[in-house]
C-alpha cells in the first residue's frame, strides 16, 4: 500500500491600496530545511479534508471558519519512490483572515518543531529593474517533493501572476 498526505496553498488578494503586494501566498520553512506547504500525513480512517484541517490547525492555527472542504480540492500526485499519494488543496481567504492566520502561527503547537515558520512567496517585480524577478531567486531554494511545481501551477491557474511572468521567473534565473 501507500500513504496519503494532504497539503494546502492558502492565498489572498491584497487591498488595491497595498502597493507592495497584490497577492500573498503562504508557504512554510519545514523542520528539514526545505520549503513546502502546510499539511501532512492523513491517518488511516480519517477523511482527507479532516486530516488536512487537523494538520493545518497544528501548524498554522486554522480554525473552523476557514476549514477546507472538497470544493477546495486541486489535484493529487503520486510519488512512486516514497509510495506517497499527495493531495493538494487551494483556498483564497480574505486579506483579514489571511493576516490573522499569519499572526497566530507563532503560538501554534508545531511552531519551532515541525514548522520553522510561515513565509509569503515574494511575487513582486522590482520597480527599479523590471527584469529582476524575486520569484526566480525564490525558485532557487530547495523545495520538498513537488511543492515548487504545485506553486507554479497554482500561480498560473488562479491568475495570481500573469503566465508570462511565471514563465520568465522559471526560465531566467537572474542573480
Ligand atoms: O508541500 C508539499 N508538497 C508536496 N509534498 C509534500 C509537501 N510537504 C510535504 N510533502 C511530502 C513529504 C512527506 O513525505 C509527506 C508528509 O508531509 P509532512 O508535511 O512532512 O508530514 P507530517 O507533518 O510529518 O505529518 O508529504
Amino acid at each position: 500500500g501507500y500513504r496519503h498526505a494532504a497539503h494546502a496553498l492558502i492565498y489572498c488578494k491584497m487591498a488595491p491600496s497595498n502597493e507592495k503586494m497584490k497577492h500573498a501566498v503562504m508557504m512554510q520553512l519545514r523542520f528539514d530545511g526545505t520549503l513546502g506547504f502546510p499539511g501532512g500525513f492523513v491517518d488511516g480512517g480519517e477523511n482527507l479534508e479532516n486530516g488536512l484541517n487537523r494538520e493545518l490547525y497544528e501548524e498554522i492555527g486554522l480554525t473552523q471558519a476557514n476549514h477546507f472542504t472538497e470544493t477546495d480540492y486541486f489535484g493529487s500526485w503520486y510519488h512512486e519512490h516514497i509510495r506517497l499519494m499527495d493531495h493538494f488543496y487551494v483556498k483564497k481567504l480574505t486579506e483579514n483572515d489571511f493576516v490573522k492566520l499569519e499572526n497566530r502561527t507563532l503560538e501554534c503547537h508545531d511552531w519551532g518543531g515541525e514548522t520553522m515558520g510561515i513565509i509569503r512567496v515574494p511575487l513582486q517585480k522590482s520597480s527599479k529593474n523590471p527584469n529582476f524577478y524575486s520569484l526566480s531567486q525564490f525558485f532557487q531554494h530547495n523545495f520538498i517533493g513537488n511543492a515548487k511545481h504545485q506553486l507554479i501551477q497554482v500561480l498560473v491557474e488562479k491568475n495570481i501572476l500573469p503566465a508570462v511572468d511565471v514563465q520568465d521567473a522559471s526560465v531566467n534565473l537572474i542573480n
